[in-house]
């Protein structure tokens, strides 16, 4: 089915420009909005964007463009690629604009004052537009250069699923549907945080016997922390929750993976930021998560380890150190005892 308006995604990184051009090949006519002019007029001529995604052709069905109220105008549904810090910046100027309009988030943070997910402030500063966020094993690059992909669309809205997985749905790229909108954006934000773990482990030489230990570690944490916050846990073993977990934390393309690594490597927070260059989500989050942990009293020893590391000057051996002769746990925290 081909929509008959134009369809927005707005954010000029690697994973705005790599949906936009999934929708082109799609059929589909997209405005792509992304605030720098210079990078827009680059990506007219050359049919490139060389700082998120150098190498990979732009369908002619997208057009770049840096007037958001257009955009806006034009379309009725609207990807939202922006970094989480720059979402209620960018949005709230034109929530006149949002009524009536479907918004699908693919930001995978978390507010730090608030504790309010994407797809959450969407609702805050558009009360009347119909809200869905995107989320799965969705590396940018991999989704650009046609890797065999699946992702989520979760929305309480089944219309505005369908209307996603009709727009995006194609030859390399499969969508499911998911009505857990609040599970599949919070597995989306919570990965990150264990990526950057997974990078560290990775620097240090730790084999894979860790890397295993670490991802079902971070699955049983995360899903304790989710289900305290009356999320379903069944959705973290789906793509968006165990899915993106096991792309982020084993693959150096991830950029949350990249800080961990350069951390890994002895190098501080600002520097491995820096030498990044591109948004790490996970970053913003380690703080925001432990202070949530620590209100909701879940226990969640790879945040409170990794903050540890990150922001209290402790070293990588003293936490290890501490990890492993913790008091053993149980395995796994929801078995259900019935029905089997
Ligand atoms: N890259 C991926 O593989 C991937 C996959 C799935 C989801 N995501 C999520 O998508 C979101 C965006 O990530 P990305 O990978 O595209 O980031 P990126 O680092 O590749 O690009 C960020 C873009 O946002 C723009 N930007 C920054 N501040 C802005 C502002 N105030 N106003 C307007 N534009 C601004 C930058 O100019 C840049 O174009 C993140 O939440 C990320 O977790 C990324
Ligand atoms: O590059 P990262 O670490 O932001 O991860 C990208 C996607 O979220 C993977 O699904």
């Amino acid at each position: 089915m081909t929509d008959q308006h134009p369809i927005a995604v707005l954010g000029g990184g690697s994973f705005g420009t790599a949906i936009a051009n999934l929708l082109a090949e799609n059929g589909q006519h997209v405005l792509h909005w992304m605030r720098d002019p210079q990078q827009a007029e680059a990506i007219r001529q050359n049919r490139e964007n060389p700082r998120y995604l150098k190498g990979i052709k732009i369908h002619s069905g997208v057009e770049p463009l840096t007037d958001l109220a257009a955009a806006l105008k034009a379309c009725d549904l609207v990807f939202v690629a922006l970094p989480s810090s720059a979402l209620r910046q960018v949005l709230q100027p034109v929530s006149g604009l949002l009524s009536g309009k479907l918004l699908v988030s693919t930001i995978k943070g978390i507010e730090a004052k608030s504790f309010l997910l994407m797809s959450q402030i969407l609702e805050d500063i558009a009360p009347d537009a119909r809200i869905g966020v995107l989320s799965g094993p969705n590396l940018a690059r991999e989704v650009a250069e046609h890797a065999l992909t699946a992702s989520v669309v979760a929305s309480e809205d089944d219309d505005l699923c369908q209307q996603v997985q009709a727009a995006l749905h194609g030859r390399t790229f499969r969508v499911y549907a998911s009505a857990d909108r609040f599970g599949v954006e919070l597995g989306g934000a919570l990965k990150n945080v264990y990526a950057i773990i997974a990078g560290m482990a990775a620097a240090m030489g730790m084999g894979e016997n860790t890397k295993s230990m670490l991802i079902t570690r971070a699955l049983a944490e995360m899903t304790r922390f989710a289900v305290k916050l009356g999320a379903n846990p069944m959705t973290f073993l789906g793509l968006a929750g165990v899915g993106d977990l096991i792309v982020t934390c084993s693959s150096a393309k991830s950029r949350n993976y990249q800080v961990g690594f350069a951390l890994g490597e002895g190098l501080s927070l600002k520097e491995a930021v820096e030498r990044l260059g591109e948004v790490a989500e996970g970053v913003n989050t380690i703080k925001v998560l432990k202070s949530k942990a620590e209100e909701l009293d879940v226990y969640m020893p790879l945040v409170a380890g990794l903050h540890a590391i990150v922001f209290e000057g402790r070293t990588l051996d003293q936490v290890i150190g501490a990890l492993m002769n913790a008091e053993p746990k149980t395995d796994v925290d929801f078995i259900p005892t019935t029905g089997f």
